[in-house]
């Protein structure tokens, strides 16, 4: 079965203004209007099967909205191939639209001044969806997210909470297979937060596919089965999360604060296998296999060849491997194999 997203070579460039610094720069700029291309998305191949729930994670300016924005329609694609559930999303975004509903944890797609119920009743007319249906989709999503006593509040009355739920619901009314959600918990207390997650995974399990666009670490290990990671337009990271989290589990790590630089080859000599990297002139970093060895060995190691001012040990959650793919260069730096 072909895959419900699929997205091949996917690149999106944007035009933006260069200007130099200071007035000449600004008044050069409205005489010769240069302009810089800078690389969005840059060639990414990205498979998602029917009801998978995908995290989509990366730094800031890493090029998520603009996948997903190519994935609604919203954006042409400068190069590549792109199809949801078969439909070309920029080509026909009607037709897309009918497949997919969209999450803004930081937007809102209910009308302002407008009582629940009327926007819920707008997407039933834009939507088209035949009466029958809407009776049923309303009652078990007015249900589900609790948000009857919601629907003859004015949006803008709404706490973040019910903003979410209700916004949920929007997305939902039409009865999608594929919900794009961008930080849908952010801002939200622990208890929205926990009922946003138990909610999004019924969906799933349900039958929806999800991609969730998301700094927070709880969404991807509460609700999502794969991971992947982009930095710069590229995919760094595809895999279960599962096995990461699996993998992590062995995880450890000591950081250092050394009195005078340190010894590094010879450090990556005595430890073996362990991941040796000095992320600042007196600082290192060990990270290494907790079934193998202890922080009490590596630390008298590193005690044993320079002077330690001080250290902490951590175990490694997803929230740091995230960040070390972010960072190739301390990656890259690996003992053994460096
Ligand atoms: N319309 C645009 N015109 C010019 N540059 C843009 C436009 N939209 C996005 N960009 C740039 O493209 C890059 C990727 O932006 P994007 O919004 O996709 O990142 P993101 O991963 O969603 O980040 P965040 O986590 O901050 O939301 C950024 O450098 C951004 O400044």
């Amino acid at each position: 079965m072909a895959p419900l997203i699929e997205a091949t070579g996917l690149v999106k460039e944007f035009r933006r203004p260069r200007r130099d610094s200071g007035l000449t720069g600004a008044l050069k700029h409205l005489v010769t209007r240069r302009f810089d291309i800078h690389r969005a998305v840059d060639g990414i191949d990205l498979r998602v099967g029917e009801g998978e729930s995908v995290a989509y994670a990366g730094p800031n300016g890493a090029g998520k909205s603009t996948t997903v924005k190519l994935l609604t329609g919203i954006l042409v694609p400068t190069a590549g191939e792109v199809r949801v559930a078969g439909v070309v999303p920029h080509r026909d975004r009607i037709a897309n639209a009918k497949n997919v509903g969209v999450v803004f944890g930081q937007r809102t797609q209910l009308w302002w001044d407008l009582p629940v119920g009327d926007t819920f009743e707008l997407l039933r007319d834009m939507y088209r969806i035949p009466a029958a249906d809407y009776r049923r989709s309303l009652g078990r999503l007015t249900e589900v997210l609790e948000i009857g006593p919601l629907l003859p509040v004015l949006a803008r009355k709404l706490s973040l909470g019910q903003r979410m739920r209700a916004d949920l619901a929007a997305a939902l009314l039409h009865q999608p297979h594929i919900l794009y959600l961008d930080e849908p918990t952010i801002g939200l207390d622990l208890d929205v937060k926990d009922r946003v997650r138990t909610f999004l995974r019924q969906l799933v399990a349900d039958g929806t596919t999800i991609l969730l666009t998301t700094h927070d670490i709880g969404d991807i290990e509460e609700v999502c089965g794969r991971i992947v990671v982009i930095d710069e337009g590229r995919i760094r990271h595809d895999g279960p999360v599962e096995v990461l989290r699996d993998a992590l589990a062995s995880a450890s790590s000591v950081r250092f604060q050394l009195s005078a630089s340190a010894p590094l080859d010879l450090i990556r000599e005595r430890l073996g296998d362990a991941e040796v990297t000095a992320p600042g002139e007196r600082e290192l970093v060990v990270r290494f296999d907790r079934t193998t060895r202890t922080a009490g060995a590596v630390a008298a190691t590193v005690m044993g060849l320079v002077e330690v001012r001080d250290l902490r040990i951590n175990d490694e959650g997803i929230a740091d491997l995230i960040r070390r793919i972010h960072r190739p260069d301390e990656v890259t730096a690996r003992s053994g194999a460096a």
